[in-house]
């Protein structure tokens, strides 16, 4: 995301992938305009938060009528860079990454793994979902144009493998161990750990009972 919507806060922004899938999926299905109230039930989201979130990108649904689907989609894709595929390889193809290979994610968006290193000689040189394995000693030479990378190796290798990712010209890494990497203030490090969801989850059930109010996927309220 870059250039003249720079001014979306945050919050907005990690919603526009939700909106996008589920104004895909409408499309796909010859629907041409949506309600706020629609789209609300469908991505969790209060309608409030909805119109306010549009209205920072210049969509302003009219009373009656909704917002006209193909003209959001358009604006997502150019926001969201759909247009132009983002490469990713994906490191350490074991349990996680096999199943990651096998989930296609060019369904619902234009981020692709092209290309997956493993250090396992048993697994280099097959392919998982049509994803070629190559041996983590030819990283810098495989790597090419993909500046995301999915990390899911072992924690112990996760630091090492970043620093070589980074030296590569990865600017994003999506990083599933449970280790916390160092990396330059320019790459962009996002860390998703199952069991610190899930104890957040938990806590969240115990401390904070919802009572029909509605919160955004990540727990907040609006
Ligand atoms: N984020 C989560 O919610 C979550 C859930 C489960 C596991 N994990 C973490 O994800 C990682 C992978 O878990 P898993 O169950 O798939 O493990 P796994 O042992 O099945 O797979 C690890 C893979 O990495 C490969 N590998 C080892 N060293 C390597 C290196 N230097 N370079 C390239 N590849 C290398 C191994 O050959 C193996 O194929 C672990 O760090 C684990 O703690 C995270």
């Amino acid at each position: 995301m870059s250039g003249e919507q720079n001014k979306i806060p945050q919050a907005t922004a990690k919603r526009l992938p939700l909106y996008y899938r589920f104004l895909n999926n409408l499309h796909h299905q010859g629907k041409q305009r949506v309600s706020s109230k629609e789209l609300s039930e469908a991505v969790k989201v209060d309608s409030a938060t909805i119109r306010r979130d549009f209205s920072y990108f210049g969509a302003l649904g009219k009373k009656g009528y909704g917002y006209n689907v193909e003209y959001l989609l358009g604006f997502f894709r150019k926001t969201l860079d759909q247009d132009e595929v983002t490469k990713v390889a994906l490191i350490g193809v074991g349990n996680l990454g096999t199943a990651f290979l096998h989930y296609n994610f060019m369904k619902n968006n234009n981020t692709k793994i092209e290309l997956a290193f493993d250090a396992d000689p048993k697994k280099v040189g097959t392919d998982i979902g049509g994803v070629p394995i190559y041996h983590i000693d030819q990283l810098e030479e495989k790597l090419g144009s993909a500046s995301v990378a999915i990390l899911t190796v072992p924690s112990s290798e996760a630091q090492g493998i970043a620093e070589r990712l980074v030296e590569s010209g990865i600017v994003g890494v999506l990083n599933f161990t449970p280790a916390r990497i160092t990396v330059p203030e320019r790459i962009r490090v996002h860390h998703i750990d199952l069991a610190i969801e899930l104890q957040a989850l938990v806590y969240f059930i115990k401390h904070y009972p919802l009572e029909g109010e509605h919160e955004d996927h990540n727990g907040f309220k609006e």
